[in-house]
């Protein structure tokens, strides 16, 4: 099975469009947030997760990140409130990163970018029977992305690089039970929000964003870690390093963001 795209010169971003056509669809993502050209809601509440019952259950290399993965199968993890008008199931959460510091996120602030963005994925189990069947739905999924800048290190982060040379390869797995994200977000959760997509194919454009204001902090050896994976497969003669795996800012095409924070 070839690999159908990736981040590269041959299949990278540039190119998706030839096989996802959506990619330039009018709600895309990730895009350069601006904030002075936000607009703030003060109907937009808080954002509320509950993620005490939460469980992990592996950690994976899908060869195009390092994905966490749960038990979706009731509403022990979701997150409510702010723009949703449900609450979202937490199915998994992932990175991007960059080759080197100061790139890697993908969401932009002002046309600055972060070391690295973590994304916590979650679904709409009340309307959707199904992640697949969300995943296509205007309302199906809610993105809780994380910035992270690098200084330093970040103590949980530890727990997810110390078990990265499980799955150094693309189609490994491994066990990674009891594993609460809650301990990877920032003390405030102000946010921006706005309509967009998928930022890897099939680029769907199902995703209520919700792009949390304030970064993490996490050193650049626990980055580092992160480009020890490889993209290739354990079978395949040639190996490349997993780094810059994050698709650029998207045209708004008149969308509004916005904010929730004072
Ligand atoms: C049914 C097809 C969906 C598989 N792909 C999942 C997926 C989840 C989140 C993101 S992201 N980077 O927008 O958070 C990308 C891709
Ligand atoms: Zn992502």
């Amino acid at each position: 099975t070839g690999n159908l795209w990736g981040y590269g010169k041959e299949d990278g971003p540039s190119v998706w469009h030839k096989n996802y056509p959506v990619a330039q669809g009018d709600r895309q993502s990730p895009i350069d947030i601006v904030p002075h050209q936000a607009s703030h809601d003060p109907s937009l509440g808080p954002v509320v997760l509950n993620y005490d019952q939460c469980t992990s259950i592996k950690i994976a290399n899908n060869g195009h990140s390092v994905v966490v993965e749960f038990d979706d199968s009731d509403d022990r993890s979701v997150i409510r409130g702010g723009p949703l008008d449900n609450p979202y199931r937490l199915k998994q959460f992932h990175f991007h990163w960059g080759v080197k510091g100061c790139h890697g996120s993908e969401h932009t602030v002002a046309g600055n970018s972060y070391a690295s963005e973590l994304h916590l994925v979650h679904w709409n189990a009340v309307k959707y029977t199904t992640f697949g069947e969300a995943a296509t739905a205007p309302d199906g999924l809610a993105v809780l992305g994380i910035f992270l800048q690098t200084g330093d290190d970040h103590r949980w982060l530890n727990m997810i690089t110390d078990a990265l040379y499980t799955v150094k390869f693309k189609g490994s797995a491994a066990d990674f039970k009891g594993f609460n994200p809650k301990c990877l977000l920032p003390s405030s959760l102000h946010y921006w929000t706005y309509l967009g997509s998928l930022t890897t194919p099939p680029l769907h454009e199902s995703v209520i964003w919700i792009v949390v204001k304030d970064p993490i902090t996490v050193s650049e050896k626990q980055l580092g870690k992160l480009r020890t994976l490889l993209f290739t497969g354990e079978e395949e003669d040639q190996r490349t390093r997993m780094e810059n795996n994050f698709r650029p800012p998207q045209l708004l095409k008149g969308r509004n963001v916005l904010w929730s924070f004072r």
